[in-house]
């Protein structure tokens, strides 16, 4: 469609005007190329050459596609040829960029405008061409530039050489809420400066501007509302050639999010170093992440050894349904944070409602708007679950990304608390124990110590320091080895510990030595209770195939008598625990010497009186109670006497309370009903009248059903039956409100064998007490009765006793009746037995026999004869 330039050229060669137009077109700075009704190139001036590498001879006849770029060559022909067929014009008579490819292959943007000839049938076209690449580089470049400054989240702000604000972009007023009209011409530290902002941030950052380099900083800044943003600001200045600041370019980045992690990271990281407990620092944690995420509640929970959910702080969840959780044992289907903890992997549930996970739980979290739960397990660095982090929400909703970070961080921290803690009572353990026997060391001890002797020396008590070594230790770690050695100390401690009671302390001295405290203790009682720990140290220890026999040495001093502090009492302990060394070993010495004299004659008698209950020393004596309204008998009270070869009679008063103090209460009382009752078949074979004898047992007896088994048996072996027998059991043991001593006092009235309460008026029960006791008899004390002559008071008293009493049908038996006064008393106020000197000493049994055989002859004397 062209015209052939040949032509062309041939046409205006004819005329000097048509040549001098030719050779402007071909000097023309423009590329000019011509083609053809064919689309061969028929002109290709010098600046074409240029344009695209081609020499002339080496286009002209071509088709024109050869000067387009390769992807749009196999249609150009096309394209071109519409134009000539449907003659619309859509290109020629414009200008537009086109991109154009050289002979070397590369490409640049041309502007190009088209004409069309036509010469009779035929189309011919001349593109006029100037390459505008730069033009359009620089227009591209202008374009990204504009996205980079409205595009971005960032906010960009561009001053001038006076810092007043000339442009800001897109980002700006949505960070900030102002609009550029606004703003144009303020400063920005005017502009955003608020309550919080550090001035002198602000300061730094507008002085930056001024130099050439650019700043970075962080600023809380205000937007248009008020509301406060933590943002990071890089500030680039631009300067003139006359070393003045034409321009600055801010660019603030909300950093909010970042920041708030990072003082809520700031924050609980300085409660973890100042070493706040654990449940302070949960708190804390919830308490701001509620603060930076206010459509999330929080909550830490610990999970304890046995797998259960122990809550630490939800400062935001009611009390009720904190306490709901508490205990809660973990699972596979435990709400989230049970489910949790049982995986050990996070658990989203983003409706409670519906999720099965919280099948069971819902009841309790719907009612209180509780939508959603995140829990994420908390991890000790062995792995161990220790605990869940948990965010509710009140809506449906899955966690955010900020949420995430947040959750994260907390977690990771939490953790970190933990640790600090475990690791701060594992220090404490080490700098307080002894790490072979877990004892407290001597450090600890001296501390404990010092504590107790304030307490004790307030209250103006007592206390007993025992110290303990073992002895011939070394021969063991020298026979059997260290290790073996090691293994007895831990026996030996853990036999120390089972051995001591709440209040006693108990440490390792050091080596095979060990101390125990007993507060409110006095010589008597440490005296007991070191015999009793003898006792049990030289039970045969079994370690591995060893049996292994020890023993200790214990010394004792006392607080206030032997030292008014801990070095004192420690060296008096320690020197009579040599004493007790000295002395053969497995014993104990007072650091007194009187005390040791004392404790020496108690084990003596000890020692006595267990031979003596072992070869039948003791013998029963019997106190006839007669009734006052006829004389006659109503029974006998066994006695326990102990004659002693060597000593002459002991008072039950000394030997009693002695038996009971070094275990022999037992054996004393089983010897003591069966020899009452023995004697009382030995009567019935001689047909003496007695109606019934009454034994006395201690609270202890009565605190073993195992008791009414023997009572049943001893009956049974003797031939006598439940009414034969009567227990007196002081008031201690009636007031017992152990299950065992009730259930075992039951189980005797059962049998049908009366219970007389002894010494009525000397301990704690009142009268009001006496219609719940299951009891049958009441013995006035002889207290009352000795007084009754002298005293109005124990008249009054005495009377009272009887009444209620009999009131409530019990019979009363008055003890220590010496004088026809008592008796007379006693008769008018209605009280039915007496037993006292007045009728009878306790008497051996023959002299009892003797007795009653006068009593009966008497009375067969006084009654008229029948005949
Ligand atoms: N296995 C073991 N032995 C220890 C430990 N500490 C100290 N010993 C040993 O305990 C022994 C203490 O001996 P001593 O109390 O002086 O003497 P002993 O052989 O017990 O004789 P006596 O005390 O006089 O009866 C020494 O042999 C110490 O080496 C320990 O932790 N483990």
């Amino acid at each position: 469609m062209f015209t052939p330039l040949v032509k062309l050229a041939g046409k205006l060669r004819r005329g000097a005007l048509a040549s001098a137009e030719l050779q402007a077109l071909a000097q023309a700075i423009d590329a000019v190329v011509s083609i053809d009704s064919r689309n061969r190139i028929t002109f290709f001036n010098a600046a074409a050459e240029k344009l695209w590498g081609y020499r002339r001879d080496e286009v002209l006849g071509r088709n024109v596609s050869l000067l387009v770029p390769s992807d749009i060559r196999p249609v150009h022909d096309s394209l071109i040829n519409r134009n000539r067929d449907t003659g619309v014009d859509r290109i020629v008579g414009t200008r537009r960029e086109i991109r154009i490819e050289r002979k070397d292959g590369s490409t640049f943007w041309g502007s190009m405008s088209l004409s069309k000839v036509r010469l009779g049938k035929k189309i011919t076209y001349t593109a006029f061409i100037r390459d505008v690449s730069a033009d359009v580089q620089l227009r591209e470049e202008r374009h990204l530039l504009s996205l980079v400054a409205h595009e971005t989240d960032n906010a960009v702000i561009i001053c001038d050489g006076n810092m007043q604000i000339q442009f800001v972009n897109r980002g700006f007023t949505t960070l900030f809420g102002y609009q550029l009209e606004e703003v144009r011409g303020k400063r920005p530290a005017h502009l955003l400066a608020g309550p919080e902002t550090d001035r002198e941030t602000l300061e730094r950052v507008s002085q930056a501007a001024l130099r050439p380099e650019s700043i970075y900083e962080e600023l809380l800044l205000y937007g248009k509302q008020g509301d406060a943003t933590w943002v990071s600001t890089v500030v680039n200045p631009t300067i003139g050639k006359d070393g003045r600041l034409q321009h600055s370019i801010s660019v603030l980045t909300n950093i909010s999010e970042t920041k708030q992690l990072q003082l809520l990271q700031d924050s609980i990281l300085e409660a973890v170093a100042c070493g706040l407990p654990v449940s302070e620092v949960a708190e804390r944690i919830c308490l701001q992440v509620e603060r930076i995420a206010p459509d999330v509640i929080a909550s830490v929970v610990r999970i304890d050894k046995e797998g259960c959910i122990r809550p630490l702080a939800a400062p935001s969840l009611p009390d009720s349904y904190i306490q709901l959780l508490d205990g809660l044992p973990i699972g596979p289907n435990v709400g989230s944070c049970g489910t949790a903890a049982f995986r050990g992997t996070p658990v989203i549930v983003s409706q409670i409602d519906t999720d099965p996970l919280w099948a069971d739980y819902k009841h309790l979290a719907l009612p209180l708007g509780l939508q959603a739960c995140w829990s994420i397990p908390i991890k000790a660095r062995d792995g161990r679950v220790v605990g869940t982090f948990a965010l509710y929400y009140r809506k449906q909703a899955r966690p955010s990304q900020f949420q995430h970070r947040i959750i994260d961080a907390c977690v990771y921290l939490y953790a970190l608390a933990l640790e600090r803690e475990e690791a701060n009572a594992r220090i404490l353990t080490l700098a307080l124990y002894d790490e072979l026997t877990g004892l407290p060391n001597r450090w600890f001890l001296r501390e404990k110590l010092d504590q107790a002797i304030a307490r004790t020396r307030e209250r103006g008590s007592q206390m007993a320091f025992l110290f303990l070594d073992l002895d011939r230790f070394k021969h063991i770690n020298d026979s059997l080895g260290h290790p073996i050695g090691d293994r007895l100390l831990q026996v030996v401690a853990q036999r120390l510990k089972q051995h001591a009671q709440q209040d006693w302390i108990l440490g390792r001295f050091g080596g095979d030595e060990f101390v125990l405290v007993l507060p409110d203790c006095g010589a008597e009682r440490a005296g007991s209770e070191v015999e009793r720990l003898l006792a049990c140290m030289v039970e045969p220890v079994r370690i591995d195939d060893h049996t292994i026999t020890t023993s200790v040495s214990i010394g004792i001093s006392l607080f206030p008598h032997d030292g008014d502090d801990i070095d004192t009492l420690f060296k008096h302990a320690d020197m009579a625990m040599y004493q007790a060394k000295s002395a053969g070993r497995g014993t104990f010495r007072f650091f007194s010497h009187d005390l040791n004299r004392r404790a020496q004659d108690r084990l003596t008698l000890e020692t006595a009186l267990r031979v003596a209950i072992s070869t039948r020393q003791l013998t029963l004596h019997y106190q006839p109670q007669v009734r006052l309204g006829d004389g006659s008998l109503y029974g006998v009270e066994a006695l326990a006497r102990w004659q002693h070869p060597a000593h002459g009679t002991i008072s039950p008063a000394q030997f009693v309370p002695l038996a009971e103090e070094c275990g022999l209460g037992d054996a004393l009382g089983e010897w003591a009903l069966d020899e009452a009752c023995s004697q009382l078949s030995h009567w019935r074979r001689l047909r003496l009248p007695v109606p019934s004898v009454s034994v006395n047992l201690s609270p202890r007896h009565f605190r073993s059903i195992k008791l009414v088994e023997l009572v049943s048996d001893t009956l049974r072996r003797h031939g006598l039956s439940a009414c034969d027998l009567r227990l007196e059991l002081t008031e201690g043991a009636m007031l017992d409100t152990r299950s065992e001593t009730r259930a075992t006092l039951a189980a005797i009235r059962a049998l049908g064998i009366q219970l007389a309460m002894d010494d009525f008026g000397t301990g704690y029960s009142s009268l009001s007490q006496l219609g719940q006791l299951a009891i049958d008899e009441l013995k006035i004390d002889r207290g009352f009765i000795h007084q009754l002559e002298e005293s109005a008071r124990a008249r009054t008293l005495a009377s009272g006793v009887i009444r209620i009493g009999t009131g409530l049908n019990l019979t009363l038996v008055a003890e220590g009746v010496e004088t026809e006064y008592q008796r007379r008393f006693l008769e008018e106020h209605g009280c039915q037995i007496v037993q006292g000197y007045l009728l009878a000493r306790p008497l051996p049994p023959e002299q009892l026999e003797a007795w009653i055989s006068e009593r009966e002859a008497l009375t067969a004397a006084r009654q008229p004869s029948a005949a």
